[in-house]
């Protein structure tokens, strides 16, 4: 949670679904995702504003036909007004259908533009990042809550309008009708307003508490249906246990979203209860006046239509208020993820490296993940151009943090890591990085042809060159031999390929990149001697000519290395060549009993 921390004590956030206060998401910050669409917003304003006061029309048509049309028996007027009775909706009705699609169109644009941000955002994030986060937990904020914030934003803007514009003007129109009716109906409005801050509170907790439940359950899911989740999730028979736990958060789910519902049902209830009571009053008050003379049959009519017409928008907007507390709650978790600050990014005036001769020189270089608790003390080492290093060490000493820093995974907390004398860090990151290929020990192929996967290491390469890469890997004959050569789907759910024929693959890759420098985390994982044979071919083709860093755990590695650095708890133990350390009788030459003795024993 390193990048996530420094934010926080900027912005009051907690990470992952914490409770901040709404106030703490600006309005401001809301407005700003829908500047670029001012001129389409203006349209739904203005077809909003046409569709209200349309729709305040036909209790004025109703006024006239009561009070004027029929008294008068005048059938032509009659004839007219009920015309307008069935003209006005239907006019209103295309206007309403045209407003809705731009509303959905604005509403959809402005999630488009948020879920790039945030993809963009979370692209520029290191390898620390996604250690800490579960990648189910990142897919449900950028699908599962931009699309939450997106349904209610679409209602929000419509409603906003349309429900004020009706809400002013009916009040205009109750008052011109009979003002002393209109001050009664508008002495029942506050009423409304009692339970509205509490239900928002309510129910903006609510929602907030649900989105995390959701990431919960997609981070889990996640987890539990990859590849690797599914094989332990079997070897451990751990079925049962995982529906009981994916039982008692989708039992959460549904009881969040039951609450959730309630709350605003109630609302929604006790405003339906209060409408009708308003007005039964007027229609008291009203009707007396009636009796008295001194009101129309027609007035009282129009004055209840409209009456009808105020409290449901009023509730309405009362209700958008609350609704807009919860979007506001969801806005927070995805301003959360867009204010994420990288922690390896470009510094301002940072240079191309261009093509590197490939020197790389460690100086008293220190690492710790967390402050004081060091995984890394006073590394020193130089590589020189084409030379392989090769690293040793216990589990733990630190290896992979060693071999990360250079392709910037992680920045030194203190010294340097310098490439061709310069302090990587003044660098571009994309720069370093294009000089750079990395074979990791799990050798990750995407659920997509070989073709693809080759091409993620270089888009534009050619079919011819993909074939060549892989002949040099000795993989090719692999592929051809495959149902659809180059264009069988591999990866999780693909075909599958052995481990040896994944890393090989993986090496495939690193050809096709043609690197400066070369960076390997050797398997583990034993393959059976032929495999392994084609493996370490494929290697040392790779190696040549590069200057390479690598976790030595094969025996001709070792031999093959021009200097082996030995870690032992993050510091360099012992530094040399093979037999010069054998000879020296210390923690290498333990290691080498211990680990290389089997490896010595086949070669
Ligand atoms: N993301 C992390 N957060 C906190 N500590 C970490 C993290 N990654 C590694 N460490 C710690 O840093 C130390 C060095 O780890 P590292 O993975 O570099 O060792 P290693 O030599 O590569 O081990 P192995 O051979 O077992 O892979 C270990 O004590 C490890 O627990």
């Amino acid at each position: 949670m390193r990048e996530l921390g420094g934010r926080e004590s900027g912005h009051g956030y907690q990470p992952r679904g914490g409770r901040a206060e709404w106030k703490d998401v600006p309005m401001s910050r809301v407005y700003g995702l829908f500047r670029s669409y001012r001129w389409p917003l203006a349209a739904i304003l203005g077809l909003a504003l046409l569709g209200g006061v349309i729709g305040l029309v036909p209790p004025l048509v109703m006024k006239e036909i009561i009070d004027h049309a029929l008294p008068e028996k005048d059938q032509m007027q009659l004839l007219i007004l009920v015309a307008l009775m069935v003209l006005l909706p239907l006019v209103s009705g295309f206007l309403g259908v045209w407003q809705n699609y731009q509303n959905t169109k604005v509403a959809q644009g402005v999630m488009r533009d948020l879920r790039q941000s945030l993809f963009a955002n979370l692209q520029r994030q290191s390898m620390g990042f996604f250690t800490d986060a579960k990648s189910g937990e990142i897919i449900q904020r950028l699908t599962g809550d931009v699309q939450a914030v997106q349904s209610i934003v679409s209602t929000l803007i419509v409603s906003t309008v349309t429900q004020s514009v009706i809400v002013v003007t009916s009040v205009c129109i109750l008052f011109t009708l009979d003002w002393q009716l209109a001050i009664l109906a508008i002495v029942i409005l506050p009423i409304f307003l009692l339970p509205v801050r509490r239900v928002s509170a309510v129910r903006k907790r609510l929602r907030l508490e649900t989105q995390r439940v959701r990431g919960e359950m997609s981070a889990k899911l996640g987890e539990i249906f990859g590849v690797s989740g599914a094989l332990l999730t079997r070897i451990f028979q751990r079925e049962p246990a995982q529906q009981q736990q994916f039982g008692e958060m989708n039992e959460r789910v549904m009881d969040l979203e039951l609450r959730l519902n309630l709350v605003g049902r109630w609302f929604g209830m006790v405003i339906g209860v209060l409408g009708p009571l308003g007005t039964a009053l007027i229609y008291l008050y009203g009707g007396w006046k009636v009796i008295q003379g001194t009101m129309t049959i027609g007035s009282i009519v129009a004055f209840a239509a409209y009456l009808g017409m105020l409290y449901g928008p009023v509730g309405t907007l009362l209700n958008l208020r609350v609704e807009l507390g919860t979007v506001l709650g969801v806005f927070q978790r995805l301003f959360e993820y867009e204010d994420l600050v990288p922690e390896i990014a470009d510094r301002p005036g940072a240079r191309e490296l261009g093509v590197a001769t490939g020197h790389v020189e460690y100086s008293r270089v220190a690492y710790a993940y967390q402050p004081g608790q060091y995984a890394l003390r006073d590394v020193t080492f130089t590589a020189y151009p084409g030379e392989v290093v090769a690293i040793v060490g216990p589990s733990g000493a630190g290896k992979s943090t060693l071999i990360g820093m250079l392709a910037r995974l992680y920045d030194p907390t203190e010294g340097a890591v310098k490439v061709d004398g310069e302090d990587i860090r003044g660098l571009t990151v994309e720069s370093l990085r294009s000089q750079i290929a990395f074979v990791t020990q799990e050798s990750f192929l995407f659920h997509d042809t070989v073709r693809e996967n080759l091409l993620f290491a270089r888009a534009g390469a050619s079919a011819a060159e993909l074939e060549e890469a892989c002949m040099k890997a000795y993989v090719h004959d692999v592929i051809t031999s495959l149902p659809e050569g180059y264009d069988t789907t591999v990866g999780e759910r693909g075909h599958r390929l052995s481990g040896g024929e994944r890393q090989r693959l993986a090496i495939a890759r690193a050809i096709l990149k043609d690197p400066r420098i070369l960076i390997l985390d050797e398997a583990t994982s034993h393959l059976d001697s032929e495999s392994e044979a084609f493996v370490q071919a494929a290697l040392d083709k790779l190696m040549v000519g590069r200057t390479t860093l690598v976790i030595a755990h094969r025996l001709s590695t070792i031999l093959a290395a021009d200097r082996i650095i030995v870690l032992e708890d993050g510091t360099v133990a012992e530094e040399g060549r093979h037999e010069e350390l054998l000879q020296a009788g210390g923690l290498y030459a333990r290691l080498f009993r211990t680990q290389f003795a089997k490896a010595e024993s086949h070669a």
